[in-house]
């Protein structure tokens, strides 16, 4: 049964264009998310009662059938009781009749016209693993082999289509949610993808989470802190892949909302999901890692993803958690955005480690095929920078562009500072800055801030340009009305980070020349500020001092053990 609303979601969600992101997008998926609650809460109810029970799985699909026999000979009413295996209609219970029976009978009812159609539908050139699955298993339980406690019918064709997802499958063909599944495009690690058909001939994606117990094993991770599982959730493996399947469902829904290129999802039952296709003439699209682009299209599609992952992030509030060429498709000049069941919330506890983790991967990538990216860090910043406004987004990229171009190709020392982004702890908010006092100092004197990751992720980094453009207005001003030079040049109002970086050199300079020697840095700087930066570059020392002499604390011997060492040689001496 398809779950009440499912369309109307659908619906909604297939108006979504590939449009550049509107202003409505936030309603939009405010919307969406409560629609996909309520949603969710009526498919929960469903799933839990096909999930506690396969027998009213076996009803339903009896029911259906039933109801389609109508008027080839007998009626039926929803009061009416089934003719069994024997013939004839019986009253009885059907929780009261043996386990293996009710099987036995619903597979004699159901082998009739599906297998048939099935059998059908091969002959025009159908073969694939799951037809073979299907059939097999409805042959197998038509003639009676098929019992419930049997091991190999809970196992898995392929690791995918056990009993209860050819159940599903079954009825969604009986309800025409596709007319065929007509092959196998992936057999991936946690699911297989199918293209089926619609009675109208479009065509449709078809995954099916693999209910195998390996697979799934360290999927806990992108579980454990997301708060959609705060309640908890079941370790059983199956119930974990549906739960899975009906997360990809959601973060689907939240980046079409978004206008995110990714494939539209029609119909969620337990672990199969039901989506739009991306391909034509019945082959999917290729991964980004197979599609062999040329240098330009990898530029564009350079720019496109980085502006999705932005979006993704800052929209969708959703970390991809495995975005790498394998889960992009390049369609039709375009790239889409596959497989995000483990795609997490921004509260996720590891979030920011999945985000640099993609950062890391979608960069590799199209650094490997000669596209001149951004260091890790920059990407990182670009994406969780909220005082980018949408409109500015371009010109960021464009700043950013011709920051690339300038300085060529990426440094060792870029290279290092961004290997050690990449194992840095960031604070995603200011509570979990550990030495908060010390940074304050550290901002506050305009030293190298660099290494303090949370910056732009906290606004920091914004507030601080803005009070920084603002001290130099007045300085500026002072100094335009004393008539004399400027005291701070132009494009140090850039940013904090170009600030931080003159200014560390400029106490670099300091610390290595004499303090008369600095009559350039007087020349550009505020006396005050170079006070208050010559102070700083000695507590800096003192503090280097006594790092140095905790270090040497920590080889140094003991005085007790010298004077032992010291007698041991002389007993040694007088022997
Ligand atoms: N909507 C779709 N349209 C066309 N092809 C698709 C679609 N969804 C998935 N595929 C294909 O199926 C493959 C596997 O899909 P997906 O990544 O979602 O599953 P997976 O189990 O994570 O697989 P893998 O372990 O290979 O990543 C994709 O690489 C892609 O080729
Ligand atoms: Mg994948």
């Amino acid at each position: 049964m398809a779950a009440p609303g499912t369309e109307e979601a659908v619906c909604l969600i297939s108006n979504v264009k590939h449009s550049p992101m509107e202003n409505d997008v936030e309603n939009k998926l405010n919307n969406h998310t409560e629609q996909q609650h309520q949603q969710d809460e009526i498919e929960d109810k469903e799933d839990e009662d096909v999930s506690s029970s396969l027998d009213s799985e076996i009803s339903d699909a009896l029911d259906l059938l039933d109801s389609k026999e109508e008027g080839v000979g007998y009626s039926f009413s929803p009061s009416s009781r089934r003719p069994n295996s024997h013939g004839g209609h019986r009253h009885y219970s059907s929780t009261l009749q043996p386990r293996a029976n009710r099987n036995q009978k619903f597979s004699d009812r159901i082998q009739a016209s599906p297998l048939e159609e099935w059998e059908g539908r091969m002959n025009v050139g159908m073969s694939n693993s799951v037809i073979t699955a299907i059939r097999g298993s409805v042959r197998e339980s038509a003639i009676g082999k098929t019992k419930t406690t049997d091991k190999a019918d809970r196992a898995t064709a392929e690791r995918a289509i056990d009993h209860k997802t050819r159940m599903i499958l079954y009825k969604m063909l009986n309800k025409g949610a596709f007319r065929d599944i007509s092959g196998c495009i992936s057999t991936g690690k946690e699911a297989n993808v199918y293209h089926a058909t619609q009675s109208q001939g479009q065509p449709l994606a078809v995954k099916i989470y693999k209910t195998s117990v390996l697979e799934f094993k360290d999927r806990a991770r992108f579980m454990q802190g997301d708060f959609r599982f705060k309640n908890g959730y079941c370790k059983h493996t199956k119930t974990m892949v549906e739960i899975w399947a009906k997360k990809e469902r959601g973060n689907l829904m939240r980046l079409k909302a978004a206008g995110i290129r990714c494939p539209t999802p029609y119909l969620l039952r337990l672990n199969v999901l039901v989506m739009e296709f991306i391909g034509k003439y019945g082959c999917a699209a290729p991964r980004l890692k197979d599609a062999a682009l040329s240098l330009d299209k990898l530029r564009e599609g350079y720019v496109e993803i980085i502006i999705a992952m932005r979006t993704l992030y800052q929209k969708c509030k959703l970390v991809h958690g495995d975005l790498s060429e394998y889960n992009i498709l390049y369609y039709e000049g375009h790239l889409y955005i596959i497989d995000v069941s483990q795609a997490v919330e921004h509260e996720h506890p590891h979030a920011l480690d999945f985000l640099r983790e993609d950062c890391v991967h979608v960069s590799d990538f199209f650094k490997k095929h000669g596209v001149a990216v951004m260091t890790i860090r920059e990407l990182f910043d670009f994406i969780v920078d909220a005082t980018i406004a949408d409109d500015a987004v371009d010109s960021y990229l464009e700043e950013m562009q011709r920051k690339i171009l300038a300085r060529g190709d990426v440094s060792v020392e870029d290279e290092i500072a961004d290997s050690v982004f990449v194992q840095s702890f960031i604070p995603k908010t200011l509570d979990d800055v550990e030495n908060a006092e010390e940074d304050v100092q550290r901002i506050t004197s305009w030293k190298d801030t660099k290494d303090l990751y949370y910056l732009t992720i906290t606004g920091l980094k914004h507030a601080l340009s803005l009070t920084q453009s603002s001290q130099q207005k007045t300085l500026l001003q002072k100094s335009s009305a004393t008539k004399d030079s400027p005291i701070i040049s132009d494009d140090k109002s850039n940013s904090l980070e170009d600030d931080a970086d003159v200014q560390s050199d400029e106490e670099q300079d300091d610390e290595s020349d004499s303090e008369e020697d600095s009559s350039s840095e007087s020349e550009t700087m505020d006396p005050a500020n170079t006070k208050a930066a010559r102070k700083e570059a000695r507590k800096d020392n003192k503090r280097k001092v006594k790092e140095e002499k905790r270090e040497a604390r920590k080889t140094k011997v003991h005085k007790a053990v010298k004077k032992r060492k010291k007698k041991l040689a002389k007993a040694r001496k007088t022997r």
